[in-house]
């Protein structure tokens, strides 16, 4: 089952959003959207996650049942502690909390999950994030700017949870400012510029097409051209 995004247009009271987008996420594939602020990545998640509803167009495939998702601003109770947290979360999507400390483990905060979230730092919050996107068994993974506040390490996990997901047959689809995270583990791009997908398909067939050596050679060309197709 693939996830698509047909002809969907997303307009905010003064600006455009995005514009007749044609989106498809595949199972077991890692789908990168790149683009640069304000470029729409975070509408498309929002409409994709059904935060926002689209104003023309259709979403389908698509089951809330197999979400999971980490949002780029996750505010935590800073009263509470991590494992509490998570305990919460599993418990709202019926996943036993004796799971919690194989989460807190693989997000390096197996010796702080008795913290309360005020003691946290930055890329510890992020990890927390990541760990409550892990929980359940849901095949659409979607995460928004994940490597967000994380160190070289933490990207590096990243990276492999990430494909880790892909070969159990995850459809993944994240964002990032990151063209080089991009290209390492993504194996299709979908390019925005200004609200509209500008390049979108396997990363390596778009580089041999556009005779780039990397995706930000390609970002570069083609944001630079005059009349974008
Ligand atoms: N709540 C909103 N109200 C009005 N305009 C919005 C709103 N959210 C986004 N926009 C506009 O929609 C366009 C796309 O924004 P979006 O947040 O999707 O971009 P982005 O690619 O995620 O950017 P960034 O990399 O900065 O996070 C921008 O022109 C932005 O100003």
């Amino acid at each position: 089952m693939t996830v698509e995004l047909l002809n969907i247009t997303k307009t905010y009271k003064k600006n455009r959003g995005v514009h007749n987008i044609e989106v498809t996420i595949d199972a077991g594939e890692i789908t990168a959207l790149v683009g640069a602020n304000g470029a729409g990545k975070s509408t498309i998640i929002k409409l994709l996650t059904g935060q926002l509803m689209q104003d023309e167009g259709e979403i389908i495939g698509f089951s809330k049942e197999a979400l999971r998702y980490m949002p780029d601003d996750l505010n935590f109770p800073d009263t509470l502690t991590a494992a509490e947290i998570l305990a919460l979360l599993a418990n709202l999507k019926k996943v036993p909390s004796d799971k919690i400390p194989k989460l807190l483990e693989q997000v390096g905060l197996a010796d702080k999950g008795h913290l309360r979230v005020s003691e946290y730092s930055k890329g510890m919050r992020q990890r927390l994030n990541l760990a409550q996107s892990l929980i359940g068994d849901g095949d659409l993974y979607i995460l928004d700017e994940p490597t967000n506040g994380l160190d070289p390490f933490w990207i590096a996990t990243l990276k492999k949870m990430l494909v880790d997901e892909k070969e159990k047959g995850t459809h993944v689809l994240f964002s990032t400012h990151l063209l080089s995270f991009a290209e390492e583990i993504a194996d299709q791009v979908i390019m925005l510029h200004e609200g509209e997908v500008i390049a979108k398909g396997n990363i390596q067939t778009l580089l041999t097409t556009y005779h780039c050596q990397t995706l930000e050679q390609l970002w570069l060309t083609l944001t630079s051209l005059e009349n974008v197709q």
